[in-house]
């Protein structure tokens, strides 16, 4: 059996995924939360100089779809041919998409310029991926592919909660209840429940 270290901040964002794939996995992981305090130090140690990072055996890996895909990929979420592999990963990408203009506004250090931004992505952007990821999920009864559990699930469902701090929309999933379905998948497999029940409390 392989030791797994997974190192992130305390927080869901970007590392809860591959925490709900090892929980989902049963793999005895060791949850590393690397305070914004302890960063620095630990920074120049890693891969990338960045965070998630899955240890295997002493040896690091790090970007958090990578990770997922490799969990996805070992405990059987990545559907049965290549194609399917293809669409887990282009419904994945949809998803980073969003995360990632989301993030290009949330991050956006001037002020001015920042709300500027989110109110025309919210008019102009946000609304298309919110319609076509509903689809999606609808025509795949409640999951982000292949019609079953996928690898992709848990990205959506672990990164849940900051998409919407960033997209400043709480209640998201009463908008688009499709979302909460992939929610629920997922949260409701025991190993996975547990796990969540188990794990520190944090805002996103
Ligand atoms: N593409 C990378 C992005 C990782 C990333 O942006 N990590 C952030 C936290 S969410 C980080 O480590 N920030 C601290 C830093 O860059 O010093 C992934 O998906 O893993």
């Amino acid at each position: 059996m392989p030791k797994y270290v997974f190192y992130y901040f305390p927080v869901k964002a970007l590392g809860e995924s591959a925490r709900l794939l090892l929980a989902y996995g049963g793999e005895e992981f060791e949850d590393r939360r690397i305070s914004s305090e302890d960063w620095p130090a630990f920074k120049p140690k890693t891969l990338f100089g960045q965070m998630p990072i899955l240890e295997i055996d002493g040896k690091q890996y790090a970007q958090s779809l990578a990770i997922s895909r490799y969990l996805g990929r070992k405990y059987g979420l990545v559907g049965d041919t290549p194609e399917d592999a293809f669409e887990i990963d282009q419904n994945v990408d949809l998803v980073n998409d969003l995360r990632g203009k989301a993030a290009a506004v949330d991050y956006e250090p001037d002020e001015a310029v920042k709300e500027k931004k989110y109110e025309e992505y919210v008019k102009n952007v946000y609304p298309d991926f919110f319609e076509r990821l509903s689809a999606i999920i609808e025509k795949n009864n409640g999951y982000l592919a292949l019609g079953k559990l996928t690898w992709g699930d848990f990205v959506l469902a672990g990164m849940f909660d900051y998409l919407k701090k960033m997209l400043r929309m709480p209640d998201l999933e009463k908008k688009y209840p499709a979302f909460q379905k992939v929610i629920d998948n997922v949260y409701s497999i025991p190993k996975v429940k547990a796990y969540a029940d188990a794990a520190p409390a944090t805002d996103f």
